[in-house]
């Protein structure tokens, strides 16, 4: 496959470096939204950053190249990118975080929130560590797992460093150098703690997850999310 990167950063050479190993091919390699050709790429990988997400995917759906966005940070205009690839019949793929291990952890986590949706003697709370250069907080991984734990509980929203509520989850965001990303869902009593917690060893499983799904989502059109393409149920 013939591959755009649109973000060269972390994220953009490790993808770069697994998708070569894969046979594919990088014709797009950008850093800005200037003086490129989309059309050229059969798929197109975004991970840049917050303010240029919504242009870099619109930009691939407009020329009917499909396109997987691991940038996180700018959710509150998914909706709005999501009608714009029904609307021109492209393809499309958001994912907050592409590792096999955190979509397992997603789906442990619904889980877990289900059993403990009736008992009332705990307190919820979940915690992400990332390095010091990231942009937003929380992380897109915190808030589909808060969104994950509101889908099968009574609780109602998330709040950065919020106090625990019945129906708040309180994310607390710490930046450590380094870190390439640690989310723990803690469930505490005064006699006992249930914790889950993915620990990120560094950003290969985030660079595979993204390649699978590039591969997976050419010759598809809709919106699809990583769920789909690892067939989790
Ligand atoms: N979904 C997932 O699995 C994962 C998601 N992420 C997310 O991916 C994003 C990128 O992470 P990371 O690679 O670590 O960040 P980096 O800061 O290392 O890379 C971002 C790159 O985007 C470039 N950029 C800036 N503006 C544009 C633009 N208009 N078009 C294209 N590229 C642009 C930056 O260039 P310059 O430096 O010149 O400004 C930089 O090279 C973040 O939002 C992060 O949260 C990260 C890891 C996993
Ligand atoms: O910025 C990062 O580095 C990461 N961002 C994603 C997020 O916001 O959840 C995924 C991963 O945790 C690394």
């Amino acid at each position: 496959m013939k591959i755009a990167l649109l973000g060269y950063g972390r994220m953009g050479k490790e993808i770069e470096q697994i998708a070569l190993k894969r046979g594919h091919q990088i014709v797009i390699k950008t850093s800005d939204q200037e003086g490129y050709d989309i059309s050229n790429a059969d798929v197109a990988i975004d991970f840049s950053v917050p303010s240029a997400a919504v242009s870099n995917i619109s930009n691939c759906i407009n020329h009917q190249v499909p396109v997987i966005s691991g940038t996180t940070g700018w959710l509150e205009q998914y909706d709005q990118v999501v009608s714009l690839c029904n609307q021109k019949k492209g393809a499309f793929i958001y994912a907050s975080n592409f590792s096999l291990g955190v979509n397992i952890f997603f789906e442990l986590n619904k889980q877990l929130a289900k059993m403990m949706n009736t008992i009332e003697d705990y307190s919820l709370s979940i915690e992400e560590i990332h390095h010091t250069q990231k942009l937003d907080a929380p992380s897109g991984t915190a808030i589909s797992l808060a969104e994950g734990i509101i889908a099968n509980s009574a609780k109602k929203k998330w709040e950065l460093d919020a106090s625990n509520s019945d129906e708040i989850i309180p994310i607390s965001a710490k930046r450590i150098p380094e870190v390439p990303g640690t989310h723990t869902i803690c469930y505490e009593s005064d006699v006992d703690q249930i914790e889950i917690k993915h620990t990120a060893h560094n950003r290969k499983g985030f660079a595979l997850g993204a390649v699978v799904a590039a591969e997976w989502l050419v010759g598809k059109t809709g919106v699809y999310t990583m769920k789909d393409v690892l067939n989790l149920g």
